[in-house]
């Protein structure tokens, strides 16, 4: 079974975009877990550009399903996750003026910074994870900070498999294999959608969760735009 966590961090950029409260995050994440998703994800960064460190604290009273963090550990962000007591915090190693993620720990270079860090999250009762590229060095790497999960970066899965390239999912399938002799658990995310989740998770053994946000929230605005225009024009009959 592998859950779906869906990242809001979309809703929260659309609200953004206005200045206002629309949509109002708080009642995406409960719609959405109505809905069906076992999971919310948010990735904060330091300059609040989307989802914001008050968003972070007002939504721990409305998550019941799995509370996942995502972020880059600096000070802020641990201060963040610890007051807050998420399910579960992942490790990201973003630049602070990146886009979007778009690279895993180097967890060899960084073991000391990621066992303390680590170590602290669980000494709080806050599952781990570790955000890694699909490279057997780096995932034994992320077994010896002693962290719980690692999510596998599926950015060059999901490009590949757009170009038709199915061998795309080999280093995936191997990592996973890898996780799961080393005891650690197995996330993944990064430009998973409808059109290649399947694949993945066929493919991908022991899989226990993905995060997905951009292709969701996009998806879903594709899917309900006739809907909404039909209503429009029923109200200006
Ligand atoms: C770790 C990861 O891949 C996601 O958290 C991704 O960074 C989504 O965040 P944005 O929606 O802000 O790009
Ligand atoms: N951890 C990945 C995530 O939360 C969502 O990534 P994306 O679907 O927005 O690329």
């Amino acid at each position: 079974m592998t859950k779906l966590s869906v990242n809001i961090n979309k809703i929260a950029t659309l609200r953004n975009s206005r200045g206002g409260d629309m949509p109002n995050v708080i009642q995406f994440a409960k719609d959405a877990q109505r809905f069906g998703a076992e999971g919310i994800t948010i990735h904060p960064r330091p300059d609040e550009r989307h989802i914001r460190y008050q968003d972070a604290r007002d939504l721990k009273s409305v998550v019941y399903t799995e509370y996942n963090i995502e972020g880059n550990p600096v000070k802020s962000f641990i201060d963040l996750v610890l007051s807050v007591k998420p399910t579960q915090v992942t490790l990201v190693p973003d630049a602070e003026d990146a886009i979007t993620s778009n690279a895993g720990w180097d967890t060899i270079k960084h073991k000391d910074f990621l066992i303390d860090v680590v170590k602290e999250f669980q000494q709080n009762n806050i599952r781990t994870s570790i955000f890694v590229d699909p490279d057997l060095k780096q995932i034994e790497g992320a077994k010896l900070t002693g962290t719980d999960r690692i999510e596998l970066y599926t950015e060059s899965f999901a490009h590949e498999y757009s170009l038709g390239n199915e061998n795309a999912i080999k280093p995936f399938t191997a990592s996973a294999e890898l996780a799961h002799n080393l005891g650690l658990g197995l996330n993944a995310g990064h430009d998973l959608a409808l059109d290649n989740i399947q694949f993945f998770k066929q493919n991908t053994p022991y899989l226990l969760e993905v995060s997905i946000g951009h292709a969701l929230i996009s998806e879903s605005l594709y899917l309900g735009v006739e809907n909404v225009i039909q209503m429009y024009l029923n109200k200006l009959k």
